[in-house]
């Protein structure tokens, strides 16, 4: 492959990235209703432990445990702003 497969490769990946993380998105919204209803706070320290936990599990390679969490803290931060904003 050539530089412009590659990149043709990773468009379509992103397409499918950003359709992963708007249907994540948009069950962090529902946990976020039923945090409001229920008077529990956004943030859940143990949860995202959890998370991480079974990223780190999950994580093939190429990349480091520590890159990929890196970008795991910025989606889960999008995730409870998305939570707050909706409050
Ligand atoms: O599981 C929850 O309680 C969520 O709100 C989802 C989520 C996440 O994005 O994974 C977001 C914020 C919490 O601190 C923990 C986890």
């Amino acid at each position: 492959m050539d530089i412009s497969d590659w990149r043709r490769k990773i468009d379509e990946l992103d397409v499918e990235i950003v359709r992963l993380i708007s249907q994540r998105a948009e069950a962090a919204r529902a946990i976020g209703e039923i945090k409001k209803t229920a008077d529990l706070p956004v943030y859940e320290p143990r949860r995202e432990q959890e998370v991480f936990d079974r990223v780190r599990k999950a994580n093939p390679g190429p990349l480091a445990d520590a890159e990929l969490l890196h970008v795991y803290e910025r989606i889960i931060d999008v995730m409870r702003t998305l939570q707050r904003r909706d409050l």
